[in-house]
């Protein structure tokens, strides 16, 4: 038996960055190597799941595409990734390369961390993390707090320890990064472009390569063979609640919110999604995603908003015996208010 190390790259990046398009078209053009990959989702409906085991990679088949569905994978490293990655080794077919999509909320750290665990580490090396940005969400300002405001309510609120969840979470996925993906470099001229390139480079301290991608379209030769070994380097790479808790405290998500919305048929869906744009724009939804029951039409159409930027399309036919229906989930920060999001989707309908 092959003894030696499997490399395993671990792909990170805010909500909606477009880490999924990216892992899609990996293994599309993954040359032969066999790839297994584990998917971590924020939000109780597993989309990203669907949408991979939907492409059909002959590399990488359903059965190797495992998904861990109980909470952000950098909570849950102990009672579910460990024991998930210890099944994966355990089988006869090794696979040639390991893929680890984060949930969009994960700090990447304690994840590559997990791959010194003794058990872990003779079999398994960190290849590499790759952090996807939204290239136009960093040039809309997104992860650019009001730092006033963040200081008003600090003389408020002295227990406040910290900036803005999302602006903290971005700055620790880059700064765990050894390649960054500046993607959806369509939605961007070059200017701004070179701006996006200056502030992600200005938020990590650490000097990652930095490369620009459309669709999350990179060759595989750039991704897989790092060979990094970044779990050796993971003391260098700490997140603002590490340095914040040298005690250990244990992060949480507490700041973030997920629910899913189940609808009827929907007759009209372009309506029905400009609708949707005014909801999310109103309530500060950060990600929306999904799958649309269209009476009369044979696929189901499949929902991503980021932010309010929309896309829709039909991916697949409604499989026989499987039950026709609207699911959304929903993510917003903590304060978004579930009861009112959701009549406010419902009454869409
Ligand atoms: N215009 C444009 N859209 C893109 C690009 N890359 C991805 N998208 C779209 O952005 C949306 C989110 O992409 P995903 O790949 O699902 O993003 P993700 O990072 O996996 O999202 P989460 O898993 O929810 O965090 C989808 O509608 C994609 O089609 C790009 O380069 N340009």
């Amino acid at each position: 038996m092959n003894q030696e190390k499997i490399p395993a790259t671990v792909i990170t990046g805010f909500l909606g960055a477009g880490k999924t398009t990216m892992i899609r078209n990996l293994l599309q053009n993954a040359g032969g190597k066999k790839i297994a990959l584990i998917i971590n989702e924020f939000g109780d409906l597993g989309v990203d799941g669907d949408v991979l085991k939907g492409c059909g990679a002959e590399n990488c088949t359903e059965d190797d595409i495992i998904e861990l569905t109980n909470g952000c994978i950098c909570c849950t490293v102990a009672d579910d990734f460990i024991p998930t990655m210890t099944k994966l080794l355990e089988r006869d077919a090794r696979p040639d390369h390991i893929v680890i999509e984060t949930s969009g909320l994960a700090l990447p750290q304690p994840l590559v961390a997990a791959f010194n665990w003794p058990d872990i580490r003779t079999h398994v090396t960190v290849d590499g993390v790759i952090t996807v940005v939204d290239s136009a969400a960093v040039a809309a300002g997104r992860f650019a707090d009001d730092h006033d405001a963040v200081e008003a309510a600090r003389v408020e609120d002295d227990s406040l320890d910290h900036e803005s969840p999302i602006e903290e979470l971005f700055e620790d996925q880059l700064t765990c990064a050894d390649l960054i993906v500046l993607n959806k470099t369509d939605l961007i001229d070059v200017d701004g472009l070179g701006r996006v390139r200056a502030e992600v480079a200005s938020r990590t301290a650490r000097k990652p390569t930095i490369i620009e991608a459309k669709n999350g379209d990179v060759p595989a030769v750039v991704l897989l063979g790092l060979g990094i070994g970044t779990e050796d380097d993971i003391v260098n790479r700490k997140s603002h609640h590490e340095l914040e808790h040298e005690d250990g405290t244990p992060h949480d998500h507490d700041e973030f919110d997920s629910f899913v919305v189940e609808l009827g048929p929907i007759a009209d869906p372009a309506a029905f999604v400009d609708a949707l744009k005014g909801v999310i724009a109103e309530h500060d939804v950060l990600r929306l995603k999904g799958f649309v029951d269209v009476p009369g039409k044979p696929m189901r159409l499949q929902v991503q908003a980021v932010g309010s930027r929309i896309d829709t399309y039909f991916d697949r036919a409604w499989a026989s015996g499987e039950a026709r229906a609207t699911r959304l989930v929903v993510i917003g920060l903590h304060e978004m208010d579930e009861t009112i999001v959701r009549k406010a989707i419902e009454a869409l309908v």
